[in-house]
């Protein structure tokens, strides 16, 4: 999989989404994450790489607001502008609003795949409760509606829609994967934060799973923060990367840079890790 070409970026006059600016969240000495700066711009996809323990989830546990930073700021762009700061017209510093408008922002404007989907769905209820749940927060109330939605989802991410009411813990680990996808992105959010959306999957379910992803990335023009330790699932999906080491970014760069001419001695351990058996 790591010869497969990398996703077209998009246009780099795009807006910017989201500014991560000396963001630290330390555990210990090179536990944690560690003064991370980038831009993510709309429609953009970018991997945050690296091995056990680098970092990668706490970096993205702060980003998704699920944890404030010792230090640093993360501003993002909504496009509800009720949603952003009365001072800042358009802006939003995300641990300078409360837990409900972060909430908000998350039921509104942004999505997160975990890695366990157990983490992600509600198991005792049905797959089309699941989907629609999303939506009803939303406002939509029409039952109609909303199962006609769970059945589309369904089917976008390649499950039976004649399985609209059984429960996800009759699915197998795959099934509840792509599941998960669809109930995050039938609100159709503008930033998705995925954790190793593959992780913990056969290789030929993650094979497959990961084609569908980068066919609803592409279509759906997504902008994506990934973390993962796997580098062809970075290179399928990913145009930008970051890699990380004890918390801290050692190279950034588009991805087929990195991943065809790694420079740090970190970045060409890894690739070469992936390439020789
Ligand atoms: N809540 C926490 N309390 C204490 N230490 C933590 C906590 N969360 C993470 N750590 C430590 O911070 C370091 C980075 O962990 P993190 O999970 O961010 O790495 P990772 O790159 O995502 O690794 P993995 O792929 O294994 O999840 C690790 O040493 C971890 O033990």
């Amino acid at each position: 999989m790591l010869d497969k070409p990398v996703l077209e970026r998009p246009d780099l006059d795009s807006p910017a989404l989201l500014d991560v600016e000396s963001i630290t969240r330390l555990y210990g000495p090179g536990k944690g994450c560690e003064a991370i700066d980038f831009r993510l711009h709309a429609g953009e996809v970018l991997g945050i790489v690296g091995e056990s323990g680098s970092g990668k989830s706490t970096l993205l546990r702060v980003l998704a607001g699920l944890e404030a930073p010792d230090a640093g700021r993360v501003t993002y762009y909504p496009l509800d502008r009720s949603l952003s700061d009365h001072s800042r017209e358009g802006e939003l510093d995300l641990y300078g609003i409360g837990d409900a408008r972060r909430r908000a922002l998350l039921r509104l404007e942004w999505g997160l795949v975990h890695q366990n989907p157990r983490d992600g769905l509600r198991m005792g209820v049905s797959a089309g409760a699941n989907i629609g749940e999303r939506l009803m927060a939303l406002g939509d109330r029409h039952y109609g509606q909303l199962r006609a939605a769970g059945c589309d989802w369904m089917r976008q991410v390649e499950l039976d829609a004649e399985r609209i009411d059984d429960a996800p813990q009759t699915f197998s680990g795959g099934m509840q994967q792509r599941l998960q996808i669809a109930r995050t992105l039938v609100t159709r959010p503008r930033l998705v934060f995925m954790d190793e959306p593959t992780g913990g999957l056969d290789v030929s379910v993650q094979a497959r799973l990961l084609d569908m992803l980068r066919t609803l990335v592409r279509q759906l023009g997504l902008s994506v923060v990934l973390v993962t330790h796997d580098l062809a699932v970075a290179r399928l999906l990913s145009h930008r990367l970051l890699v990380m080491r004890q918390g801290r970014v050692v190279e950034a760069g588009l991805t087929d840079q990195i991943l065809d001419d790694p420079q740090h001695a970190y970045s060409q351990l890894l690739v070469s890790s992936v390439l020789t058996p």
